[in-house]
């Protein structure tokens, strides 16, 4: 795992570990067996390391923490580096991170290709640069910078980190040749004005006041985060103490993080960002047997909000767009506010003026259906009914050529349903983007029955180029995302009925770390969305929902969101939903008296008994719910991993990344008491049907010892 060659008076030490040289076990031991031999040997005068393949070490291996740590540590690797009586040079290329930057920070010399990059991302794993990072960077960049690099976990590219201070030189030649280069011009030169152990911190009396503005701003910016404070503690401590003190304070600092739950779901969610994209059919079918389609151009339907938003999906990378709408007067108004919001994501620096232009270039309107004979996909974005989705697909089977994809954008209804409408129930799917389209990072694509692995393929594959994080579920009532939160929809109303207001439901939740309560999400969509959505189910079983309603077909109705309709209280676009705004549009949302006597008196007309209700009883109900419904999801293979679940509600219904999601949440509290509680409520709520164990959970719960969530589906579904 480490080579070691040498090469005149030059040893060098080539880290091999693909992919990306993590720092396992292997390569320590490489490593440090490699300087004791350079050091010994006579006729080596100085030490490159250097990384094979196509990068410097990117950390330590992720898959090493959690397990019983083994030696040598990587603290005693670079401690070997920095006291190495002959020059270390450490030449960086690719992505030089966390641990790898560490062993770079105990060499005595660092060099780096022009197109590296550096930094330390272990906080967006929970963790801090437990091997000496966050006293060793402090002494060469100074408090504020170091502090926002550990804290941030942004890369830094190789011109800014020579600027810091961080990198000695930059190469744009041959990196292995430069290194020897360079490491013979240092040969004979003094080390110890190069070990930053032996270096002050610069601004070392400026530290509480740094440290105070970077806290406030992490707390603000990573609400609930343990690992960005304890990073500021540390580098705080690479200022006050002794450089040993300061280093044992960062070993406690990052113990304590290792072992955190924090930290154990980061590093789920680190490798679930990567599974999730891998995609398998039951047929067997998968992303390593099946080539998608190229796609070259585009027609979404419908120039709404989100069909808006989704042309500018594809329009900002280059795929050309026609977007169709039969109203002229809402096309040109749905073009005008693409232009617009282009020129915010100018203003933001996110896109350049040129890119901006050479969107709307590639945009264009049209009324007419005719014109997208031609194109490769299609996107529908028309409004939630099957009617008259299976109108348009009906029509966009006999324009389209004969190999375009027809996809869907609906969030709930079934893909079969849809493809029946079209001789091609092959090249139909469900492409559900989250709104806003532009900026929400999933993409749930569906596959109905029908549906091929090519279509599939595509699907996936142009998620991919537009940006998106795309994770593959089968069809079924609201796929996985709508159809799980639905429970966190129903449990928050019918808590309201009971005793609560939206502020505490949402308070409780948002203090769990949900980016937004129910209500407040509600407000921001629209309550006449789900009010529609209502009436049209009602309408198709023949049923007349009235106030006065508390169950349709045995299930337990709530009518106080129909009441909020009534009174014309859609959300902010009105000014006023579950909370007051100051006038319509505005963001904030205030507590509104009005609501509370709204609940008050409904609770009055219907005679419910209202109660305190504990924020635990909010979590449960809301999560545990949710929880339970997506054991069924994966019972019934409509996602086929947990991981799935779990990405789909970090990337699109804003599930704190640190929790990991409601599958690893729900390994952390345990499945037996999952499974108990649900039991619980459903013997509460038996009219609440979705509170039916899942078979699986059951299953999973009746084990002596925890089952791990990587074998939540394989061997229990095949057991069931
Ligand atoms: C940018 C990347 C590097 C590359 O990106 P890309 O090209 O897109 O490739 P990917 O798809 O992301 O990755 C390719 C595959 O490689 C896997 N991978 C990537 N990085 C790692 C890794 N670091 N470890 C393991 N595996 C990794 C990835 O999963 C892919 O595999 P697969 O295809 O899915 O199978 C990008 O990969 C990236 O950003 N990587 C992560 C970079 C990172 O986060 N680095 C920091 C890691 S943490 C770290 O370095 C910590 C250092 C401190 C160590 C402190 C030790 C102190 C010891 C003190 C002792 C305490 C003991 C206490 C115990 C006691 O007290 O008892």
């Amino acid at each position: 795992m480490v080579d070691y060659i040498v090469d005149g008076n030059i040893a060098v030490l080539e880290i091999n570990n693909p992919p990306v040289n993590a720092l396992s076990i292997h390569v320590r031991e490489g490593l440090l067996t490699g300087i004791q031999k350079a050091n010994q040997d006579g006729s080596v005068q100085a030490i490159v390391i250097i990384g094979k393949g196509s990068t410097f070490p990117s950390g330590a291996d992720i898959r090493e923490f959690g397990k019983p740590p083994k030696e040598p540590w990587l603290t005693a690797v670079g401690e070997a580096i920095e006291a190495s009586e002959k020059p270390v040079i450490s030449a960086l290329h690719g992505t030089a991170l966390g641990g790898g930057l560490e062993v770079a920070l105990f060499s005595h010399y660092r060099i780096a290709d022009e197109r590296s990059r550096v930094g330390f991302p272990e906080v967006k794993l929970g963790l801090l640069p437990g091997a000496q990072g966050t006293i060793r960077l402090p002494r060469l960049t100074g408090l504020a910078v170091a502090m926002r690099i550990i804290t941030s976990g942004d890369h830094i590219n190789a011109p800014e980190a020579l600027k810091y201070g961080i990198l000695d030189k930059l190469i744009s030649g041959n990196l292995l040749q430069e290194a020897k280069t360079f490491a013979k011009s240092v040969i004979g030169k003094p080390l110890d004005n190069r070990r930053l152990s032996k270096i002050a911190v610069r601004d070392a009396a400026t530290v509480d006041k740094h440290f105070d503005e970077a806290l406030a701003e992490v707390k603000r910016k990573y609400k609930g985060m343990i690992a960005p404070v304890n990073c500021l503690k540390s580098i705080r401590g690479s200022a006050k103490l002794p450089f040993v003190e300061a280093a044992r304070l960062e070993a406690a600092l990052f113990r304590e993080l290792l072992t955190s739950a924090q930290s154990a779901a980061l590093r789920y969610s680190f490798f679930a960002d990567r599974s999730a994209p891998r995609w398998k059919l039951p047929s067997g079918a998968s992303i390593e047997n099946t080539k998608p389609d190229i796609i070259k151009s585009v027609a979404v339907i419908g120039a709404g909000t989100m069909g808006s938003a989704i042309a500018i999906c594809f329009i900002r990378v280059g795929i050309p767009v026609l977007l169709v709408e039969q109203n002229d007067k809402l096309l040109q108004n749905a073009l005008k506010n693409i232009g617009q919001i282009l020129q915010g994501s100018v203003k933001l620096n996110r896109i350049t003026a040129d890119q901006r232009k050479q969107s709307l270039q590639i945009l264009r309107g049209e009324t007419s259906l005719d014109i997208v004979s031609d194109v490769d996909l299609v996107v529908e974005a028309v409004f939630e009914n099957l009617k008259l989705k299976q109108e348009i697909f009906a029509r966009l089977d006999k324009i389209c050529k004969p190999s375009a994809l027809l996809c869907s954008n609906t969030s709930t209804l079934d893909i079969d349903k849809i493809a029946v409408a079209t001789n091609r129930p092959g090249k139909v799917a469900g492409m559900h983007f989250f709104a806003p389209a532009h900026i929400m990072k999933l993409l749930e694509n569906v596959y109905g029955t029908h549906t091929s692995p090519s279509t599939v393929a595509t699907i996936m594959d142009i998620g991919k180029r537009i940006g998106k994080v795309s994770v593959l579920v089968r069809t079924c009532d609201g796929f996985v995302a709508n159809r799980m939160n639905r429970m966190v929809g129903n449990e928050a109303v019918f808590m309201l009925e009971e005793g609560a207001l939206p502020q505490d439901v949402d308070r409780v939740l948002e203090d769990f770390g949900m980016a937004m309560g129910p209500f407040r999400v509600t407000d921001l969509s629209g309550s006449d969305v789900g009010w529609r959505i209502r009436q049209e189910r009602a309408k198709e079983q023949g049923i007349q929902l009235t106030y006065e309603t508390r169950f349709v077909n045995g299930e337990r109705y709530s009518s106080l969101p129909d009441r909020l309709y009534e009174l014309g209280r859609y959300g902010q676009k009105t000014g006023k939903g579950w909370y007051r705004y100051e006038k319509p549009f505005a963001r904030t949302a205030y507590p509104d008296p009005e609501i509370t006597d709204v609940i008050n008196s409904h609770c009055r007309s219907l005679g419910i008994e209202r109660r305190v209700i504990p924020p635990q009883e909010i979590i449960e109900r809301c999560l545990f719910a949710a929880i339970n419904e997506g054991f069924k999801v994966l019972e019934e293979g409509v996602a086929e991993k947990p991981e799935n679940i779990d990405i789909i509600w970090q990337y699109g219904l804003g599930f704190p990344r640190y929790r990991g999601g409601p599958m690893f949440y729900a390994s952390q509290v345990g499945l037996k008491t999952i499974y108990e509680r649900v039991c619980y409520y459903y013997d509460a709520f038996p009219h609440s049907s979705y509170w039916a164990p899942s078979d699986l959970l059951r299953k999973l719960a009746s084990h002596s010892t925890e089952v791990p969530i990587d074998q939540w589906t394989s061997k229990e579904r095949s057991r069931l």
